[in-house]
């Protein structure tokens, strides 16, 4: 359909095509208060060709259907800095390619987002519609729909026997984004992975059939392979858990051992030490009497006090004097609370880094700044996260304290000291809002690869006719 002056007249949500990337369909939410259009990609890469640089990345085109995949290349014509609510930048790649929109073609910008509009896969904005297209909200799919068997042409038949892995997911929450996004890798690579509660698994204890129950009295008895998240407060019952579908003969990353051993702070800095890493100068001690020895023994003011039981930043205290030392020291006292003193590595500037360390590989490392007037970098105390390259030094560390600890997958937190880089802790279930948003990479599907490397899954060979489109 088309006006008086030969504009296309769209609805809501029309389909559209994208000659140049190979994508023959796709259904995009019309939005006239976009400016740019954007396409949710995912597996986002740069490379250089021919001294220009491309960006290469992958596209579900199909609406609620993750196994259809498209890889698309273009070159980069745009990069725009994006800071989400969190604090975290993000940089989105803008590319140009033509589309084709019933029989008319021309060229438009789109930017690479990852994350999903509204659920659908494109959002047409309204400089891709100037001067060619008029929209009537009233309406939608006022356009040539493309039929299911054409769908199948151009997709393959949607795939019915499951083929992939059964992978369950212990946590706690199922809406968190790094759960989200586990659950979302998982299936993209064609695997089925169940959300299962900690709270809501019991286990019969029995040398010979050892079981896990969920709610409702389901048994466990199909999974071949666990990830587990595990939230502070939850280490002793998820660990048992882990440890009961271990002892079932299910692989669990990260296993129930890694994980109690890094939970513990001052044994996983003692395993640490022993393996020749360096940390800042640091102190234990539960309810001190001696405050002024144990400051001494620190290299004295300014220094950290630290909480055990702390995360997020919540319980460290840069302690600048003395007297401020003793103060802090006295009041954690009176909790009964186990403390930690550290030298205070005034040179990091703020500043510390979180290397994503899979199967003793560094896959990803940010920077994280803290917010001005602030020492603690922790997103949640306002910090920021940046890309960061990191030294080989570094990524030796890195990787080092998580093969220390046995854990698979882990969160290294490294300071950059004038000694050198120094361990600052080690998290077993790293969050991957901050690192996938500001490195744009895959790093649950990272995690899903390695379960299925470690279990000799391969991927069956696709029935889509991709390849030759
Ligand atoms: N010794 C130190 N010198 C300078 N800055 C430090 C030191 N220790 C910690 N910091 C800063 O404070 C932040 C918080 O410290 P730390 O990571 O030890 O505790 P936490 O963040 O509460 O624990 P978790 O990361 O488990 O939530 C660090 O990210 C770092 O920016
Ligand atoms: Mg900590
Ligand atoms: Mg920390």
């Amino acid at each position: 359909m088309t006006s008086s002056n030969n504009k296309i007249i769209v609805g809501s949500e029309e389909w559209c095509s994208f000659p140049a990337l190979g994508i023959p369909a796709i259904k995009a939410r019309v939005d006239s208060g976009a400016k740019t259009s954007s396409i949710h990609a995912f597996n986002i890469q740069t490379f250089r060709r021919e001294g220009l640089l491309w960006v290469s990345f992958e596209v579900h085109p199909l609406q609620k259907d993750r196994r259809t995949v498209l890889r698309c290349e273009r070159p980069v014509v745009d990069k725009r800095s994006v800071k989400s609510s969190s604090g975290i930048s993000e940089t989105r790649y803008v590319i140009s390619t033509l589309i084709k929109v019933e029989s008319e073609t021309w060229e438009v910008e789109l930017t690479l987002a990852n994350r999903d509009s509204m659920g659908y896969r494109m959002l047409l904005g309204r400089e891709a519609m100037k001067g060619r297209i008029l929209v009537d909200p009233e309406l939608s799919l006022c356009l040539n729909e493309p039929s299911k068997e054409q769908l199948y042409d151009w997709y393959g038949q949607p795939q019915k026997n499951k083929s992939g892995l059964k992978i369950g997911l212990l946590a706690s929450n199922p809406d968190l984004y790094s759960n989200m996004r586990l659950m979302e890798a998982a299936e993209e690579r064609g695997h089925e992975m169940v959300f299962l509660n900690i709270k809501y698994c019991y286990m019969k204890v029995d040398e010979q059939a050892p079981e896990v129950h969920y709610r409702g009295g389901k048994i466990l008895n199909d999974l071949d392979a666990v990830v587990t998240r595990i939230r502070p407060s939850m280490t002793f019952y998820g660990c048992a858990l882990a440890r009961q579908f271990e002892s079932m003969g299910i692989y669990t990353v990260n296993s129930s051992s890694a994980i109690s051993q890094s939970r513990d702070k001052l044994f996983s800095l003692q395993l640490m030490l022993k393996s020749g890493i360096g940390i800042p100068t640091t102190g234990f001690a539960h309810s001190p009497m001696d405050t002024s020895d144990l400051i001494e023994m620190v290299g004295g003011a300014p220094l950290i006090v630290k909480l055990l039981e702390g995360t997020q930043g919540r319980g460290v205290v840069l302690a600048e004097t003395k007297k401020a030392a003793e103060s802090v020291i006295n009041a954690f006292k009176a909790l009964h609370a186990n403390l930690l003193v550290q030298e205070f590595i005034k040179e990091a500037d703020g500043k510390d880094l979180r290397c994503f360390v899979i199967d003793g590989k560094v896959v990803a490392s940010i920077q994280r700044t803290a917010a001005p007037g602030e020492f603690r970098a922790n997103i949640h105390q306002g910090g920021s996260a940046s890309v960061v390259k990191i030294t080989p030094e570094e990524r030796r560390l890195a990787t080092l304290s998580a093969k220390v600890l046995g854990l698979k997958v882990a969160g290294v937190d490294i300071i950059r000291s004038s000694k050198g880089p120094l361990l600052l802790e080690v998290n077993s279930s790293p969050g991957l809002e901050g690192i996938e948003s500001a490195t744009g990479k895959d790093i649950a599907g990272h995690i899903i690869a390695s379960i299925e490397k470690r279990l000799k899954w391969e991927r069956p060979v696709s029935s889509s006719v991709l390849e030759t489109l």
